[in-house]
């Protein structure tokens, strides 16, 4: 579980509160105290997600998008601020264990060749460890150029 705090800002418009990214699991379930969540259409526009109250935002992350194949994408999303008051959101993020390595299933793969390599929890660590995450997410690395 993360809990997340952001601030008033008095520049909100040349800030964020957090980055692009897609989360490294399998799901994220959030709560927001406000609005400030979005994430990026098909098309590369930002989109804000509506504030409702005690709604749960379910998120797909990057584990699922290289089991599925590519056939369901992780969700990139970033969080803005505002100037007028604190926002805090709750995030439960679920993960396979940490030293699993995680693959296309076969039954999704098919004839085809995988189009994402093998990684585990170790070698996200690694690449956190030592990259600049918002020029290039983490499964970006792990793409066949097949795909
Ligand atoms: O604050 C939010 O709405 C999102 C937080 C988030 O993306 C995260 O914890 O990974
Ligand atoms: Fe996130």
């Amino acid at each position: 579980m993360a809990v997340n705090c952001y601030p008033a800002c008095p520049e909100p418009e040349i800030t964020l509160g957090m980055p692009p990214h897609s989360d490294f699991g399998s799901l994220t379930i959030l709560l927001q105290s406000s609005q400030g969540l979005q994430i990026m259409d098909s098309n590369k526009n930002w989109i804000s997600v509506p504030y409702i109250e005690g709604a749960l935002i379910v998120q797909l992350g990057d584990q699922v998008e290289v089991m599925s194949n590519g056939i369901y994408k992780s969700v990139i999303h970033r969080v803005t601020v505002n100037k007028d008051y604190k926002r805090l959101s709750f995030a439960s993020l679920h993960s396979l264990p940490l030293h699993k390595r995680i693959s296309p299933a076969p039954e999704l793969v098919g004839n085809n060749a995988p189009a994402y390599g093998e990684f585990s929890f170790n070698d996200f660590l690694d690449y956190i460890s030592s990259n600049d995450c918002v020029q290039q997410r983490f499964i970006d690395t792990l793409k066949k150029s097949n795909s």
